[in-house]
């Protein structure tokens, strides 16, 4: 909860302010109930008409007062709760964007989600509440408490008894009810993993039939979180009878000593009504302490979990050495004997791993799934770190590099697209911001998609739907690919990102990549591809078993003269480039 409240520090002020203005609503209130008390005693016992005016007038002049305080209280408590609130949401969006990969697997997508939403909003929720009527409840009742006593301190006896056992109850539940509201959230973010899979594979499901299956799945992850809240909600409940029980034993208690007080002259009736006035606001405010115990514990349980991304470390750290030097200047990619398994998996997946690729070369990779060919591109812009051995470039190791600087003159097409809501222009700006149109046309024109999209209804200005749904996969492939040129990148590297494109297109493609004497990696299937390569890289379980020339691993390596007999035939294609 510290944590998550230090975001309240720049709004000092403006909860200074709402917190002055609760007591002022706190303090009309409670001196309601005493100026009843006169103009009972003093004007309507005394038949004294002129008390019960000037009393009467105060009472009306003091309930605009608080009214207009009130009003200015939610102006201020709006401000702090929704500011904190976007700060909070802010803090989280950038912490989860320095995370490395094995951080996600902490934190899974549809939990950060609901963290970086619905936690929030619990949080902004209980500030706006907490500057509205947290304070005001407690602090009524110990004023009630403080007011009754100067009234008639032996009635008010009863109260000093019988706050701290509810106090004590209220205390016991706020901490019961924090565990629970945790595990309503955790089933929050299980509903909305469920919602999120379903969306974004709604065609899949749709192909397959399993509508049924998905609405199970989701009905089980909604049941649970119904469960658990109403479990949660039950605890709560018990609170408001609880309270009225003891409140109302202690009106009965008040007015039977009381009536006992005004036959003795211990008491008079004003100051009677006047306590059980005050008993009564007190219920009001206990009451509204079960609703302040959902919200509170509810607000619990969500700072943990903010606090819990906020505190976390990435796990992949930029250097800080500033080593001006330490820059991608030709694209000369070195890996030496690398060994890498992923964060958390024992599974070794690339073993003394090594290769040279010189500046503006064409390297091809090939090799059978799961053989480690993306596992080996996403060392090279460092989405991961190596167990073993070293990937250098242009001499540098990219340990040493700056990830700003290491990454910008990459290009990365990976193997599976991702576009965003927007323009297609919109799209190849996120690779390079101040790119104007003729670097657009350019970039679509060199990857073989400029005549599709002048041919869409608002050429390069069509709105493409999210992930590029309203294209084809060969269409997606080459927009990604153009916003990777875009950048004019000394690396580029493409996983296996001309699979749906026909040979005529990913030649032209090649041919207008020759321009761009960028150090280029492919991973492919096909043997179109790798015939015109510099290099072809052959990966078996991790490790390179073959590299040369086409020509030479035909000569060299029986796997590769056998996944090029079953693309041409055993007699092959004399000439397919
Ligand atoms: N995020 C991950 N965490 C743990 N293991 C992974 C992860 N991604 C891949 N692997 C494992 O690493 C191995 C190599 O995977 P990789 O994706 O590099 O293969 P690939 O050669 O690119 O395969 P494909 O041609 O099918 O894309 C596989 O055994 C895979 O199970």
């Amino acid at each position: 909860m510290k944590r998550v409240l230090s975001f309240l520090g720049p709004y000092r002020f403006a909860v200074f302010i709402a917190l002055s203005l609760t007591l002022i609503e706190l303090a009309v209130e409670l001196v309601q109930p005493f100026l009843m008390s006169r103009i009972i005693d003093d004007g309507i016992m005394q038949e004294d008409l002129s008390v019960v005016m000037t009393w009467g007038g105060v009472m009306v002049g003091l309930s605009l007062l608080a009214f207009a305080a009130g009003i200015t209280n939610s102006f201020y408590a709006a401000h702090v709760s929704q500011n904190t609130g976007f700060d909070i949401r802010s803090r989280l969006f950038d912490k989860v964007q320095s995370f490395a990969f094995s951080n996600f697997s902490q934190f899974p997508t549809s939990s950060l989600m609901t963290r970086m939403t619905n936690d929030v909003n619990q949080i902004q929720n209980t500030i706006f509440m907490s500057l509205r009527i947290m304070l005001r409840a407690p602090l009524l009742v110990v004023g009630s408490v403080i007011m009754a006593l100067l009234v008639n301190a032996q009635l008010a006896l009863i109260l000093v008894l019988t706050i701290p056992v509810l106090v004590v109850f209220l205390l016991w539940l706020v901490r019961k009810a924090g565990s629970l509201f945790k595990a309503v959230q955790a089933r929050v973010d299980r509903v909305n993993n469920v919602v999120q899979e379903n969306l974004t594979a709604i065609r899949l499901i749709k192909s397959f039939i399993r509508r049924h299956h998905e609405s199970k799945r989701f009905t089980g992850a909604s049941d649970e979180l119904r469960k658990k809240t109403v479990k949660a909600l039950r605890l709560i409940e018990t609170t408001m009878p609880v309270i009225l029980l003891v409140m109302n034993g202690s009106i009965m208690a008040v007015l039977w000593f009381g009536s006992i007080g005004v036959n003795t002259g211990g008491a008079s009736v004003g100051e009677v009504v006047a306590i059980v006035n005050y008993v009564t606001r007190m219920t009001g405010a206990l009451s509204i302490f079960s609703m302040i115990i959902i919200i509170f514990s509810r607000a619990r349980a969500s700072s943990e979990r903010i606090a819990d991304v906020l505190e976390t470390e990435a796990d992949l750290k930029d250097t800080d050495s500033n080593e001006p030097a330490a820059k991608v200047e030709k694209g000369a990619i070195e890996f030496d004997n690398v060994s890498f398994r992923y964060p958390g998996s024992s599974q070794q997946v690339l073993n003394n791993l090594s290769f040279r690729a010189e500046p503006g070369e064409r390297i091809a990779v090939l090799g059978a799934t799961g053989s480690g060919k993306t596992s080996m591109f996403q060392l090279i812009p460092r989405l991961y770190d190596l167990d073993g051995g070293a990937v250098r470039i242009d001499g540098h190791d990219i340990r040493k590099m700056k990830l700003n600087h290491l990454r910008r003159e990459i290009g990365y097409v990976p193997q599976e697209v991702m576009l965003f809501t927007g323009t297609i222009e919109e799209n190849l700006l996120w690779g390079k911001e101040d790119a104007g149109i003729d670097e657009i046309t350019k970039a679509l024109k060199d990857a073989q998609i400029h005549d599709a999209v002048t041919e869409l209804p608002n050429g390069s200005k069509t709105v493409i739907g999210q992930r590029g749904v309203n294209l084809s996969g060969g269409q997606k492939q080459r927009i990604s690919i153009a916003r990777a040129l875009i950048r004019q990148p000394k690396i580029l590297l493409l996983d296996d990102s001309t699979s749906a494109l026909d040979v005529k297109t990913e030649k032209k493609l090649l041919e207008a990549l020759k321009e761009y004497s960028c150090t280029t990696l492919m991973i492919t299937q096909k043997m179109s591809t790798t015939m015109n390569a510099d290099q072809i890289l052959l990966m078996e379980d991790g490790t390179i078993t073959a590299k040369g020339t086409h020509d030479e691993l035909l000569s060299t390596s029986p796997l590769y003269r056998k996944i090029y007999e079953s693309q041409f035939g055993k007699e092959g294609i004399a000439d397919v480039r």
